[in-house]
């Protein structure tokens, strides 16, 4: 656990290493004042003379030794929270730059609220482990191992006698440290649950509001946190009489040295002094180990949390090579692509190319993989077989970024940052003047509602973009891609039925964005696609035919389903129109 946390450290590792050694030079600060009151008690108890000065001498030195190990705690601790946080950065930064490499479907699997739980609480908890249970830990243990060396010297039976009850507190702690691990992984993943249920629950609120679902959704609130509350429970009823008996057993050094070694003392065996000595130092072992101890029992909780760490930052990276854009032109081939989520195949071997320039709408009923196509295509996941190739030269040749240089893909719902509009449409080239990030607005027809914010384009977008109405969001993303200018367009479009003032304006910024470009358009209305060059009819996961809208209309019995449906849709939106309803 420690090797994979201080390949994070870097260089920091040594910083834990001095901060462990400044400790342990405060241990012998510690111990030291034991000695010194021995040496007053020793002749007093022996009636020996005692001199002003020789008491004087002892005392300064008592109070030397507390002050060097404040001083030596404080600069251990400063040594070792320095590396800590610094190891924390590098922690955030190495999974943020692994969860940019890993494929998004990876990403999404884990849900908004484990990844949180793992970037701020799980990271953070291994400030516990190099702040304070490692060199803390270290030096604690350090007190009884010095402390009892001193007590073998001076009397050794004396000595036995005080570490009677250290093996039955071990035990204890053993047996707590086998079930706290035994029980760990249902504990987190009952967290890690909850954890996703409450960010669903806040970011669903909407949903659940309009559609009268809050007792239902606050069920499953309540069940997930009831669920964490009883998992917790149970492990701390596991696991309570074993810190019972460790927290009580293990203090209680002199538990057995009082009455026998009085005994000894009677029987000539020891001297007064020295049992006064080793009771003395009994009473200081009690609680570092406690505090070394008590550490201990928080390596289970950080082991997990490491492993799922590494687990994520071991996890396949999305294959992608290391050279620029290297195709002839921008024609796209699909070569017998399969793909899978998980384990049960959606794409079984679909092929078909795209001619530079041209505009290729891909229809379908929901679910036959439209969506999926082009995510492949934008490589947001690797095919399982099959290549795609951009100008002849396989995506997974080329690195990411180039590819991305290469394509703009238009989804249904892009995210809005916090952050003025301008600047969310700067996205699309953040090398782009303020007048071109305008031009871009207009020609995607955002003047019209720009004019209407107070601050025009200068507007704060809200918390992800609410400040907007959907279509409005939908056309500063359609802005984001004029201003990319992107050779190929992938876009999908709208599904939901907009006002036709409003779909207007969309078509007219559909057009600017995808002019003298190679365009794939996902297609949820026919009629808008009539004059594609191309249409593709998926059909669960397979290619069922591909021609213009004349020659499929002749010749495949799907799309002659599709265009009636689509028409008698049309139809029934007129009527509707006409009976005076919403449309
Ligand atoms: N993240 C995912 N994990 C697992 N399965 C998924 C995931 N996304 C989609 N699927 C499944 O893959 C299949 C194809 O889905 P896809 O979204 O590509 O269809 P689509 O044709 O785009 O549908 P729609 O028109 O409704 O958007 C469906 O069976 C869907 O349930």
């Amino acid at each position: 656990m420690l090797k994979k946390v201080f390949e994070y450290a870097g260089d920091y590792r040594k910083t834990t290493y001095a901060s462990m050694i400044v400790l342990m030079i405060g241990v012998v600060a510690y111990v030291a004042p034991f000695i010194f009151a021995y040496q007053i008690i020793q002749p007093l108890l022996m009636h020996e003379a005692l001199t002003l000065e020789y008491v004087v001498w002892r005392i300064v030195g008592i109070a030397v030794c507390l002050i060097l190990y404040a001083v030596f705690y404080i600069w251990g601790l400063a040594l070792s929270h320095r590396s800590a946080y610094h190891t924390l950065e590098n922690l955030r930064i190495s999974l943020q730059g692994k969860l940019e490499k890993l494929p998004l479907g990876t990403i999404q699997e884990k849900g908004v609220g484990s990844l949180k739980k793992m970037f701020i609480d799980d990271i953070e908890s291994i400030e516990i482990l190099l702040a304070h249970a490692l060199p803390e830990g270290v030096a604690n243990l350090s007190i009884p191992i010095m402390v009892y060396i001193t007590m073998f010297i001076v009397d050794w039976k004396l000595a036995l006698l005080s570490l009677v009850s250290l093996p039955l507190g071990l035990i204890a702690m053993g047996m707590l440290y086998k079930i706290g691990m035994s029980e760990m992984n249902t504990y987190y993943a009952a967290a890690q649950k909850m954890n996703n249920t409450i960010v669903e629950y806040i970011n669903g609120m909407e949903v659940v509001k309009v559609f009268n679902r809050d007792g239902e959704s606050y069920h499953r609130f309540e069940n997930d946190v009831r669920g964490y509350r009883d998992f917790t429970l149970a492990w701390y009823k596991a696991c309570w009489p074993w810190m019972a008996l460790y927290n009580s057993i293990l203090p209680c050094v002199a538990m057995v040295t009082l009455p026998v070694g009085a005994w000894f003392v009677l029987q000539g065996y020891s001297t007064l002094p020295d049992l006064a000595l080793v009771l003395c130092m009994s009473f200081a072992v009690g609680s570092p180990i406690l505090r070394a101890l008590g550490f201990m029992s928080t390596i289970p909780q950080l082991n997990y949390k490491i492993e799922t760490l590494e687990t994520m930052m071991n996890a396949d990276p999305i294959i992608q090579g290391t050279t620029s854009f290297a195709g002839s032109d921008h024609s796209i081939r699909f070569e017998d692509i399969h793909f899978a989520y998980k384990e049960e195949e959606v794409l079984h071997g679909v092929s078909f190319d795209v001619k530079e320039g041209s505009l290729t709408a891909l229809i379908g009923e929901s679910g036959s993989g439209k969506s999926t196509l082009a995510k492949l295509l934008v490589h947001y996941y690797d095919v399982s077989g099959g290549t795609i190739k951009i100008g002849g030269q396989d995506i997974r040749d080329m690195s990411l970024e180039a590819l991305n240089n290469e394509i703009s893909y238009v989804s249904q719902e892009q995210f809005l940052f916090n952050t003025t509009l301008l600047e969310n449409i700067r996205i699309g080239n953040l090398n782009a003047s303020d007048e071109e990030v305008m031009e871009a607005a207009r020609k995607a027809q955002c003047e019209e509602f720009l004019t209407r914010l107070d601050k025009g384009i200068h507007t704060m977008a809200g918390d992800g973009g609410k400040q907007l109405s959907g279509g409005e969001r939908q056309r500063i993303s359609l802005a984001r891609a004029i201003l990319k200018d992107a050779p190929i367009i992938v876009l999908d479009e709208a599904t939901a039925f907009m006002d036709p003032e409003n779909e207007e304006k969309m078509n007219a910024a559909i057009a600017e964005v995808i002019k003298n470009k190679t365009v794939i358009v996902i297609a949820h209305r026919l009629q808008s696609i009539v004059n594609a060059d191309q249409i593709c009819i998926l059909k669960d996961g397979n290619l069922e035919a591909i021609g213009t809208h004349n020659e499929l209309l002749k010749d495949s019995d799907e799309y002659k389903r599709l265009w009636q449906a689509a028409q008698s849709s049309a139809a029934w939106k007129v009527s509707t129109k006409e009976g005076g309803n919403k449309e």
